[in-house]
């Protein structure tokens, strides 16, 4: 993995760009995946990622399954998790190069039933940079024999560390819109 510096769980941190967002490093697990806010408690991706890379070639790797809490049919993953599964791993790339960027756009093909509880592989590179636009596109493979089960493409759009804080503040000004109605 081309990373320098280690996170609070002793796992490597990706370029060590996070010092200059000014926000503490994003929690990993040991197989190197970023957690966001609804897995930190638990320490673990529910959605099943267990190791995430970024290659030589700039093109990120994901090992991971479906649990099977998220079947849909049977024993077959619901569409709903591939599409979650690949919005959030198409959105590491740019965390994996120390940058923070939010779905603006997501295309899913869904190309074949993913089973559950069986390993799956994700390729995730970058089609093109325009500004702050990150024209991102991604494949999920079964890891025996490769073949392909879900495509997706997308456009993530850089962020600096005020969006929360905008966000919660339009928020506030559309709870008091209301309020008097
Ligand atoms: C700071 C971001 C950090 C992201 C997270 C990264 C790292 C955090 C650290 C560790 C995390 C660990 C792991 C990762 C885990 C989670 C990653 C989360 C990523 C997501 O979970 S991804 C969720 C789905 N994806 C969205 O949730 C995007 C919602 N979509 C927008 O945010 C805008 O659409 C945007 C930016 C795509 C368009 O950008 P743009 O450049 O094309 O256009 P523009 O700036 O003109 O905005 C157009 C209109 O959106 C308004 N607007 C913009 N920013 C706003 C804000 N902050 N608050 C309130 N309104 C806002 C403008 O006011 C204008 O509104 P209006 O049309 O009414 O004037």
């Amino acid at each position: 993995m081309p990373t320098t510096g280690t996170g609070e769980s002793g796992v490597t941190a990706p370029n060590g760009h996070w010092a200059g967002t000014g926000l503490p490093e994003p929690p990993r697990t040991a197989g190197g995946v970023t957690l966001c806010g609804g897995c930190r408690a638990l320490g673990a991706c529910r959605l099943g990622v267990e190791r995430e890379r970024l290659d030589e070639g700039g093109v990120a790797r994901f090992e991971l399954s479906c649990p099977r809490s998220h079947e849909g049919g049977p024993d077959v993953a619901h569409g709903g998790w591939t599409a979650a599964v690949l919005d959030d791993c198409l959105g590491h790339l740019p965390l994996l190069h120390g940058v923070m960027s939010v779905t603006a756009e997501l295309t899913v093909s869904f190309v074949k039933p993913v089973p559950v509880e069986r390993p799956l592989e994700l390729r995730v590179w970058a089609d093109r940079r325009e500004g702050s636009r990150w024209y991102i596109a991604g494949e999920m493979t079964l890891a025996p024999g490769g073949a392909v089960l879900a495509r997706a493409s997308g456009i993530w759009v850089t962020r600096d560390r005020s969006h929360y804080a905008r966000h919660a503040k339009w928020l506030a000004g559309q709870v008091e819109a209301t309020e008097g109605q």
